[in-house]
């Protein structure tokens, strides 16, 4: 089986697929989009991408090329701890607290904002496409003292010396990744710990009390949810579809009876998935 994941090596993309798949073949691709396509087309079994932090909050590139540009659907997905540190070459590691320039995915920066503005104000801060992407170009140029945000797994893989560990602002700093396939894929995945359902709903316009009927659709049949977001639908302003999460597998009966409610309401309703959730 063939896994694609947000590449380069020792992402936190990568640690995620090698707890769930340890048998698979890992293939690193350089940007999310890129990773999905290959799902889409066949060239991989399964992509894994980062979907939501807990500080953060949702990867929108993710959730919007989910919905707009591919037919993929959930399969699983990984709850991830996220330890960041700050990585150096190790021809610099003593003179790092004078690092010029501080490189690490948006993400990642976001994490370790409080740290970033105590020890390091006004040093520019430069988005990478991941963490390792960081890391590795921090070994590409030991001439620069320069820093990279990233995990332990990328120090050892790109030989640099974690100068200060854990610097992500909040202890509790976890990512969910979500495992994406071509409709009818089943993926054996272990430890299994609680199931869940993502629907896309649009909402008809202009109705007062649209969101309200949709909510009592799923709160009389007592189906808890996980989350609700909006996003824009972009298409103009103040268009917005949400995502809502059910904390239960596709059944026969109830999410099915919630749908048709909804479709009734002149909602429109996507599956995103039905599938397991893995704390790794
Ligand atoms: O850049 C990575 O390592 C990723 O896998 C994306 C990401 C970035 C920051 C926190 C969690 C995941």
């Amino acid at each position: 089986m063939n896994i694609g994941y947000l590449g380069p090596e020792a992402t936190f993309t990568d640690y995620a697929a090698r707890q769930l798949f340890k048998e698979a073949k890992r293939i690193p691709f350089v940007s999310i989009p890129e990773c999905m396509d290959a799902a889409s087309t066949g060239e991989i079994d399964a992509a894994i991408v980062p979907l939501e932090n807990s500080i953060e909050g949702s990867v929108n590139l993710t959730i919007d090329y989910l919905v707009h540009e591919t037919d993929l659907q959930i399969v699983g997905e990984a709850v991830v701890p996220i330890r960041q540190h700050l990585l150096v070459h190790p021809d610099n590691m003593e003179k790092w607290r004078g690092a010029e320039q501080i490189f690490s995915h948006p993400h990642a920066l976001a994490q370790c904002h409080k740290f970033l503005h105590k020890e390091f104000k006004g040093i520019p801060l430069e988005n990478m496409s991941s963490t390792a992407a960081a890391a590795k170009y921090i070994k590409k140029h030991p001439e620069r003292n320069i820093a990279a945000i990233a995990n332990s797994l990328a120090a050892e893989e790109y030989g640099l010396v974690a100068v200060t560990q854990n610097i992500h602002d909040y202890s509790y700093n976890h990512t969910v990744f979500a495992v994406l396939a071509k409709e009818g894929h089943e993926f054996p995945m272990s430890s299994t710990q609680e199931s869940k359902t993502s629907l896309m709903i649009t909402l008809p316009s202009d109705r007062a009390g649209a969101l309200h009927q949709v909510l009592s659709a799923f709160s009389w049949r007592k189906l808890n949810l996980s989350k609700i977001e909006s996003r824009p639908m972009k298409t103009g302003l103040g268009k917005y579809f949400f995502i809502i999460d059910i904390n239960l597998k596709m059944d026969d009966v109830l999410i099915p009876g919630a749908i048709a409610e909804l479709e009734a309401l002149g909602c429109t309703v996507k599956l995103l998935g039905s599938y397991s959730s893995h704390k790794v």
